[in-house]
Order: structure tokens, then C-alpha cells, then sequence
């Protein structure tokens, strides 16, 4: 069994794969936290080979956490995000200060669709961009839903967005405080995504898939007005690509990839802009 794992700042999500089927055999999380010890949420370690880690956690957690399964497993792989890799530039200044998690989603992004906006709907929101050929722009980062919601202080964030919930019903507006902050965050949400996408189309000349990660990923795809297509183990994919393990990975296959998005015309990511701005 294969160990993959994304440490990221609130939640660490694991999931074993079978090495020789390809198959995901199960998956689950647990809060990041500085010690992390297998337990009863936690897969057993005696069937892992190899583990697989991306974390954007203090230095400690993973530290910890590499120490662990160094005692308790053969291979254990790093990613790191790299000044390149894959056939992408990292955009960054300094490239090893790219959030990995990002880096380890747009590889993946970019070695299914080519040119590529990739979106992750964390504790923070990122949005980055690969054009055809592999040069990574750099991206934005934004705070996530609930990061929003709680830094309101208004008391309501035990109350979460529906995941269920329809774009529509989420962009009216609310009439109750849960409902005002709910619809608030998800209005700031969609509308920042929505626009970074089709400014920087614009500013590059060509129109790119998009796809999108995270746990809030779904119910922030129900706003997004160009075509996109949701990737829960992007992540996971780009760990993948820069780890191949199995004949599947060797072969370039990446596990739950789904059909490329076919972006829309650059004249009509240009008409939506220049009447966003034009009302
Ligand atoms: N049980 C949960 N605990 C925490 N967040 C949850 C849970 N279920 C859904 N979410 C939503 O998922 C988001 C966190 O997304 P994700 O699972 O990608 O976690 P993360 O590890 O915190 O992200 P990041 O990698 O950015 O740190 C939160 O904004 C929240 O709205
Ligand atoms: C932005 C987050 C928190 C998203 O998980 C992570 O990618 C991170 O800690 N990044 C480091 C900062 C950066 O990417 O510029
Ligand atoms: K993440």
C-alpha cells in the first residue's frame, strides 16, 4: 500500500492506494497538530511500503511526521516546491516558498489539461496559473470560507454554508446574520475566482481549463461561470506525478483526473469582463 498524504493547515487528509490495483482502499482526516500519531483514524502502518507527503504545516508537524514513518516505513517522499519540474517554472521569486500543496496542484493541473488555472478551496483559497508551455505566473491567495467567516466574529460560525446549497439561493441576500455572513463570504469567494480567472485570460491572451480542489471545492463550483471541473485528489495527483510508483503513475495516469474542461472563447471571457466593469 501506497500512504499519500496533504498536511495542510487545519486538516491532514490521508489516503492508501493500492500499489499493484491502483485502486484507493480508504481515505480519511484528522486535524494537523504538532504530533501525529497513527490511532484509530489513522491507517495502519504495517501495510505501507511507501509514503507519499506534501505539507504546508509548521516545520515541526512535518518533522514529526517524517521521523514517525522513517521508523516504520521503507520510502518515505518529500515534495518540495522546486524552481521546476515536470515541464512547469515555478512563477515564484523564490521558488521553494511556493505553498507545495499549490505546487503540487498545478502539476497535476498542467500535466492533464496543459496551460492551466488551478484552484484550491482551503483554509485559504489559491488560484494558479500555468500557460501552454509550462510557465507558472505566480497566483493568488485569498482567505477561505471558513478563515472569512470566523475573522467576522459575529457568532455565527458553527452555522457553515450548506454544502448542498444551490449558487443562486447563496448569492441573495441574506436576511438573518448567519445568512448575511454566508452569502457575504460566498459572493467574496465566487466573485474573486470568477474575476482573477478571467483577468488574467485576458492579460495572457488565451483561455484556460480550470479546475478546482478542496473541501470547499464544490459548493464554490456551483458560482463559477466558465467551464471547470472538480479534481478532490489534485493534490494527491501531483504527488503522483512527481513520485510514480505504481505502472499506472509510470504510465502518466493520474487517480479521479476528471474530463479536461474545454475553456471558453477569449472573446467571451472578454465580453463578461468588459461588462462587469462597464455597469
Ligand atoms: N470537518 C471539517 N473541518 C474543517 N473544515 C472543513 C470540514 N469539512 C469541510 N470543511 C471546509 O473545508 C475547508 C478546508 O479545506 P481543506 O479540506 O482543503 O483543508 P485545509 O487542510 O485546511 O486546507 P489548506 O490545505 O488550505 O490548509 C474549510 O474552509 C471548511 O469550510
Ligand atoms: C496558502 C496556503 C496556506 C494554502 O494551503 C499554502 O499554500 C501556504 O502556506 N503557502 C505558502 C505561501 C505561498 O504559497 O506563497
Ligand atoms: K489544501
Amino acid at each position: 500500500m501506497i500512504l499519500d498524504l496533504d498536511i495542510g493547515n487545519t486538516l491532514s487528509k490521508w489516503r492508501l492506494k493500492d500499489a499493484d490495483s491502483s485502486e484507493i482502499r480508504s481515505r480519511g482526516a484528522v486535524w494537523t497538530r504538532e504530533e501525529w500519531r497513527p490511532g484509530s483514524d489513522i491507517p495502519d502502518l504495517d501495510v505501507v511500503e511507501a509514503v507519499r507527503i506534501s505539507s504546508v504545516a509548521r516545520r515541526a508537524v512535518l518533522e514529526e511526521t517524517v521521523s514517525l514513518l522513517h521508523r516504520r516505513v521503507g520510502a518515505v517522499h518529500v515534495a518540495r516546491s522546486t524552481p521546476e519540474a515536470l515541464g512547469v517554472t515555478n512563477g515564484y521569486e523564490e521558488p521553494g516558498r511556493l505553498g507545495v500543496d499549490r505546487w503540487m496542484g498545478t502539476l497535476a493541473c498542467y500535466q492533464l489539461a496543459g496551460g492551466c488555472c488551478s484552484v484550491d478551496c482551503g483554509s485559504a483559497i489559491t488560484v494558479d496559473f500555468v500557460l501552454p508551455g509550462g510557465r507558472h505566473l505566480g497566483g493568488y491567495i485569498l482567505p477561505g470560507l471558513r478563515l472569512m467567516k470566523e475573522s467576522l466574529k459575529l457568532g455565527t460560525r458553527n452555522v457553515a454554508i450548506d454544502p448542498d446549497s444551490e449558487a443562486e439561493e447563496l448569492l441573495g441576500p441574506g436576511t438573518r446574520t448567519v445568512e448575511a455572513v454566508n452569502h457575504g463570504i460566498y459572493m467574496a469567494a465566487v466573485s474573486a475566482v470568477n474575476r482573477i480567472y478571467s483577468e488574467v485570460c485576458d492579460r495572457e491572451g488565451v483561455p484556460l481549463p480550470m479546475l478546482l480542489t478542496g473541501g470547499d471545492a464544490r459548493v464554490i463550483s456551483r458560482g463559477i461561470q466558465v467551464p471547470h471541473a472538480v479534481w478532490p485528489d489534485m493534490v494527491y495527483a501531483g504527488l503522483e506525478a512527481c513520485f510514480p510508483l505504481t505502472a499506472a503513475e509510470r504510465a502518466g495516469r493520474m487517480s479521479g483526473a476528471p474530463r479536461v474542461p474545454s475553456p471558453v472563447s477569449l472573446e467571451k471571457i472578454r465580453a463578461g469582463l468588459a461588462f462587469s466593469m462597464l455597469l
